[in-house]
């Protein structure tokens, strides 16, 4: 369930009632996937949300109590605007270059592939904007958590960026939403946590070869110790069998052989470290 969050501070009239403050006005560019849900987000922890779109009167269902507008009239009484653009439209941010001065803009884009650019993405929309203060954050994010809200495995924000006040800025924004910030440091960690999403499983290609080289060398083994010894010595033809009863015996011993690997060397660790250490000495 979500929990509504009030603004911080909240006053009380002559009447007892609580008078909100004008809450603060956020903008986000790009009414996509990531927008829209970030948007949600942002209205539900009592921010005022403006979209800027090429299309302000077309652009599809946008979060309830959001403004849309062309970007340049939407950046213009927010201080902080979250590009939720793909990487490869940030040209048009150029022209937007004197309207978009001194604002902090939060870079949130991922590539497809390690390396594609020469330069980080956020790099990049500083050099574009550069009276513009870029802070790398929520790329780690998927549209989907976002709109479901903090859960224990998506907690994280990571941010980097060159000024500590626009940092500040977006930290105060992404622990309202409920995520606790990681600060990773100046925008040149940017490449770094554009790497972050790739990077899933990063050390699968040894583990699947060992397998496959596994599986291959005891398929062979077993063809040749029961098929092919059973058909020259006592002339019986099994190959029927090879489908299911090799196939039987091929699997669980690469799979009793892969869980050793695993565990193995944790237990000779453990071993070594009842006669020659403990937790708190360093591992010889
Ligand atoms: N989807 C996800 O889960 C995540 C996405 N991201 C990042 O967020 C960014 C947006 O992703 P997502 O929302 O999925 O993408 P979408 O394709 O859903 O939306 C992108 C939006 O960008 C705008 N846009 C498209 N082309 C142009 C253009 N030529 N010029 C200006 N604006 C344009 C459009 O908004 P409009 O029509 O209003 O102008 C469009 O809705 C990307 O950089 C992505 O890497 C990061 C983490 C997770
Ligand atoms: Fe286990």
């Amino acid at each position: 369930m979500s929990k509504e969050v009030k603004p911080e501070s909240v006053s009380l009239n002559p009447l007892g009632t609580a008078a909100a403050p004008e809450s603060e006005l956020l903008c986000i560019y790009g009414t996509g996937d990531l927008g829209r849900s970030l948007g949600l987000r942002l209205l539900q922890s009592g921010y005022r949300v403006v979209y800027g779109s090429r299309r302000p009167h077309s652009c599809g269902p946008l979060p309830q109590g959001a403004q849309v507008m062309s970007h340049a009239a939407a950046s213009q009484s927010a201080g902080l605007v979250f590009i939720c653009i793909h990487r490869e439209h940030y040209e048009f941010l150029e022209a937007l270059a004197p309207q978009l001065k001194g604002k902090v803009l939060v870079d949130v884009s991922n590539n497809l592939k390690k390396n594609l650019y020469p330069e980080a993405n956020a790099e990049y929309l500083q050099r574009l904007v550069p009276g513009a203060h870029v802070v790398k954050g929520f790329n780690t994010l998927s549209a989907w958590a976002l709109q479901n809200g903090p859960t224990d495995a998506n907690r994280q924000v990571y941010l980097c960026g060159n000024s500590a006040e626009a940092k500040q800025a977006v930290a105060e924004a992404a622990t309202k939403l409920g995520f606790s910030v990681l600060d990773r440091g100046s925008l040149s960690a940017a490449r770094e946590l554009e790497d972050f999403p790739l990077q899933l499983f990063p050390e699968w290609r040894l583990p699947l070869r060992v397998a496959v080289g596994l599986t291959a060398f005891f398929f062979f083994y077993v063809l040749l110790r029961d098929v092919v010894y059973t058909y020259v010595y006592e002339g019986k033809d099994i190959s029927f069998r090879i489908m299911v009863s090799l196939a039987n015996k091929v699997f669980p011993i690469v799979s009793l052989i892969m869980l050793a690997l695993c565990y193995l060397p944790g237990v000779i660790a453990a071993v070594l470290q009842l006669y020659r250490g403990n937790q708190i000495q360093a591992f010889p």
